[in-house]
C-alpha cells in the first residue's frame, strides 16, 4: 500500500516517474484520501476528481517557485499529499492537525489561503503583476471549478486579466457540478463546449480539416476576414478568447499524459491562457461518483458500503428551517426562497421540488442573490435569502445599500452561525451580529432551540422590513416542536428562570448551556436568572435593565466574537443608562481567528462550555451553600 506515495516527500519526486507509475500513484492517492475522509470527514468528491490534474500540475510546474492557487481549496488533498504532508494526512481537519484547505502557514506550497469561492483568478493576477514588477520569472496558475466560475469575482478577474495580458494560466476544472448540479448560462455554455463536436474539436484540428478541403485556404482567408462573425462557429472557448485569453481544451482531466501535454503547452504561451479540463467529481469511488453532492463534504462513512454514519436522530436546525419554509410557502403566496449554490446545505431541497417557480439558485453569487431579493421585494414579494453566515459576509453592501436603506421586506436565514467545526476559520460564522448589527432597520434574532427557529422564521416573514435569523450548524437540542407557527413580539426576550444572585443573559445556541449552568450553580447555592435574549437587535432593554438592577451581575453568553457582539450591545445599553455599578462579564470569542477542530473541543478551548461558565460565575458570586459534587453537563 502507498508504495510510491510514501516516497513522495516533495513534488519534484514525481518527475522521475513514468506515466504508468503516475497512474499507479493516482490509485494510491485515491485510496489514501478515501480512507482518511472516511475517518475524519471532509471534501471527498471534489478531491477525488482532481487527482490526475494535480499530478500533472506538479509534474509540469515547479511548486512552490511556480505558484498554484486552488479556488475554494476544498479539492487540495492530493496537492497536500504531494507536498510533504503524507505523514500528517491522518490528522486532516482535526484540532492541531492539517487543515482541509490551503494554508500558507502550513506549507510553502500553499501560496494563497482559500475557503470562500471564486477568489483564485484575482489572487493569481495579483501574483503575476507582483512577479513582473519585481522582474521575477515563474508561472502562476489558478485552478478554478465550474461552480466557482458562477461567482462574480471570477468574471471581474477575467475581465481585468484579459486587459492586463500578463502571463497567467487559469485551469478550469469542469465537472458539471457545483455542490449540487451547476446552474446558469455559463454552465450551459461549458456544457456545449463539452458535448458539441464542433466545439470540442481543437482550433487547430478544425483549421487542418478546412485546409484539406479544395477551397480550404480560400475559406480560411475568408474566415479570417469575417473573423468576428464566423469565429463563433469554429473557435471553441470563444467567450474566453473574446476576453483576451488563449483557450486550450477541452481535455480529458483523467488522462495524465494529455493534461501534462496541455499544461506544458500553456506554460509556453505569452499572455493569459485558459485550460479547460473535464473531470468527473468523485472519480474512482463509486458511491461518490453516483452521489457527488452527498460526498461533496461528508462526515465519517463506511468505505465498503459508502454508508454515512449519522450519530444523532434529532432534527438539525437546517431541516427545521426547510420544513418551516415549505409550511410558510403553502400558506403565503408571496414567500420566495433564494440560495447561492447550496440548496441541500440550507435545507431548501424540498421547497425547490414543491415550489420550483418560487425557488432561485443563483450560483455562488451571494451579492447578486441579495440584490435579486431586493428587486423581488420591491416587486411585492417576500424573499427568504438562505445563506451561511460566513458567505453572507460577501454581501454586506448589498444588505446595507439595496435592502436596509430601502427598508425592504427580506428575510435572511443565516445557517452555520457560530463555530462550524472542522472547516475552520474560513467557515466559522462568528461575525454576523457585528456586521448586521450596525445597519439601521435590520432586526436580528437567534433561536435558543429548533422550535423557536420555526417561530422566528415565521416572525421574520411576517415583518415588513429586513430581518435576520441566525442559527447553528447541526442538530437542535431535541425539544418538543409546536405544530402551529407563532409570531414572536419583536424585541422581546424570554425569562426562563429567576434567581436573585446574578443574570445569565444568553443568546442562540448558548441558551440551553446557560440553563444547564444555572442548574449546577443552584446546587452550589447560587441562584441565577436565565434570560433567552431572542433578539440581538432590538434588545429587550426593559428586561435587561430590570434584572441587571435586581441581581447587580450580568453575564452575557454568545457563540460569536465579543467585538461588537451581543455582550457589547448590552454594555452599550448599561452605559447609556448610567448603570455603572452593574458587574458585566462577557463570554464569547476573543479577537482572533478560530482554528479548525470539532465543535465541542473548540467550545471548550474558548471557554463556552458549561463547566467553564460555572467556574467563572461561581468565582464572581459568593455561594450561599457548600457546593455539592458538581454534575457537569457538557455540550
Ligand atoms: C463564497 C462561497 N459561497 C459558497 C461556498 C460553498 N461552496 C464550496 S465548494 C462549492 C461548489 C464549488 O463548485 P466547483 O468550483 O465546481 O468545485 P467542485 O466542488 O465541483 O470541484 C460551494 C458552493 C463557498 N465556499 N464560498
Ligand atoms: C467547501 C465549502 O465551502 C463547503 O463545501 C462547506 O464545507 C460546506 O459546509 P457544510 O458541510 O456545513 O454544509
Ligand atoms: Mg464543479
Amino acid at each position: 500500500m502507498s508504495r510510491l506515495l510514501r516516497q513522495v516527500h516533495a513534488p519534484y519526486v514525481i518527475r522521475s516517474l513514468n506515466f504508468a507509475q503516475l497512474q499507479e500513484l493516482a490509485g494510491e492517492i485515491r485510496q489514501e484520501i478515501i480512507n482518511t475522509v472516511a475517518k475524519n470527514g471532509g471534501h471527498l468528491s471534489p478531491s477525488l476528481g482532481v487527482v490526475e490534474l494535480t499530478l500533472a500540475l506538479h509534474y509540469v510546474f515547479n511548486s512552490p517557485v511556480d505558484k498554484i492557487i486552488w479556488d475554494v481549496g476544498h479539492q487540495s488533498y492530493t496537492h497536500k499529499l504531494l507536498t510533504g504532508r503524507y505523514n500528517e494526512f491522518d490528522t486532516l481537519r482535526q484540532i492541531g492537525g492539517i487543515s482541509g484547505f490551503p494554508r500558507p502557514t502550513e506549507s510553502a506550497h500553499d501560496v494563497f489561503g482559500t475557503g470562500h469561492s471564486s477568489t483564485s483568478i484575482s489572487a493569481a493576477l495579483g501574483m503575476a503583476v507582483a512577479r513582473d514588477l519585481k522582474g521575477d520569472n515563474y508561472s502562476v496558475i489558478a485552478v478554478i471549478g465550474d461552480g466557482a466560475m458562477t461567482g462574480g469575482m471570477a468574471y471581474e478577474a477575467l475581465n481585468h486579466a484579459g486587459h492586463m495580458q500578463k502571463d497567467l494560466i487559469v485551469v478550469l476544472n469542469d465537472n458539471e457540478m457545483s455542490i449540487a448540479q451547476n446552474v446558469g448560462a455559463m454552465s450551459g455554455y461549458l456544457n456545449r463546449l463539452r458535448t458539441d463536436p464542433m466545439y470540442s474539436k481543437g482550433k487547430e484540428e478544425i483549421e487542418q480539416i478546412l485546409r484539406k478541403l479544395p477551397a480550404g485556404p480560400k475559406l480560411l482567408r475568408l474566415i479570417d476576414k469575417l473573423k468576428d462573425s464566423l469565429k463563433y462557429l469554429v473557435v471553441p472557448g470563444m467567450i474566453f478568447e473574446e476576453l483576451g485569453f488563449f483557450y486550450l481544451g477541452p481535455i480529458d482531466g483523467h488522462d495524465i499524459k494529455a493534461v501534462t501535454n496541455v499544461l506544458q503547452r500553456a506554460r509556453t504561451i505569452k499572455g493569459p491562457v485558459l485550460v479547460h479540463i473535464l473531470t468527473k467529481k468523485g472519480k474512482g469511488y463509486k458511491p461518490a461518483e453516483n452521489n457527488p453532492d452527498k460526498f461533496h463534504g461528508v462526515g465519517p462513512f463506511d468505505v465498503a458500503s459508502g454508508e454515512i454514519k449519522k450519530s444523532i436522530s434529532i432534527p438539525s436546525y437546517t431541516e427545521v428551517f426547510g420544513r418551516t419554509m415549505v409550511k410558510l410557502a403553502g400558506r403565503e403566496r408571496n414567500v420566495l426562497a433564494i440560495t447561492a449554490a447550496m440548496p441541500g446545505g440550507t435545507g431548501l431541497t424540498k421547497f425547490a421540488r414543491l415550489f420550483p417557480e418560487r425557488f432561485f439558485d443563483v450560483g455562488i453569487a451571494e451579492q447578486h442573490g441579495v440584490t435579486l431579493a431586493a428587486g423581488l421585494a420591491a416587486g411585492g414579494y417576500h424573499p427568504v435569502v438562505a445563506i451561511y453566515s460566513t458567505f453572507l459576509q460577501r454581501a454586506f453592501d448589498q444588505i446595507l445599500h439595496d435592502i436596509c436603506l430601502q427598508n425592504l421586506p427580506v428575510t435572511f436565514a443565516i445557517d452555520r452561525a457560530g463555530i462550524v467545526g472542522e472547516d475552520g476559520p474560513t467557515h466559522h460564522g462568528l461575525f454576523d451580529f457585528s456586521y448586521l448589527g450596525t445597519i439601521p432597520n435590520m432586526i436580528i434574532m437567534a433561536p435558543g432551540n429548533e422550535n423557536e427557529l420555526q417561530h422566528m422564521i415565521a416572525t421574520a416573514v411576517n415583518h415588513h422590513g429586513p430581518a435576520a435569523v441566525r442559527y447553528p450548524r447541526g442538530a437542535g437540542i431535541g425539544c418538543k416542536m409546536d405544530k402551529e407557527l407563532k409570531l414572536l413580539p419583536i424585541g422581546k426576550a424570554q425569562v426562563l428562570r429567576e434567581g436573585a444572585d446574578l443574570t445569565l443573559l444568553a443568546v442562540g445556541s448558548m441558551v440551553s448551556r446557560a440553563e444547564n449552568a444555572a442548574g449546577i450553580l443552584s446546587g452550589m447555592g447560587i441562584e441565577a436568572t436565565v434570560i433567552n435574549a431572542r433578539f440581538i437587535k432590538p434588545l429587550d432593554e426593559e428586561i435587561i435593565l430590570k434584572y441587571a438592577a435586581i441581581t447587580g451581575k450580568v453575564f452575557t453568553i454568545e457563540e460569536h466574537v465579543l467585538k461588537n457582539g451581543f455582550g457589547s450591545a448590552v454594555l452599550e445599553l448599561l452605559s447609556a443608562k448610567g448603570k455603572k455599578d452593574v458587574l458585566v462579564h462577557r463570554f464569547g470569542i476573543p479577537d482572533c481567528f478560530i482554528e479548525h477542530g470539532s465543535h465541542a473541543l473548540l467550545m471548550e478551548k474558548y471557554g463556552l462550555n458549561v463547566e467553564h461558565i460555572v467556574d467563572v460565575v461561581a468565582g464572581k458570586c459568593v455561594p450561599r451553600k457548600v457546593p455539592n459534587k458538581l454534575k457537569v453537563v457538557l455540550d
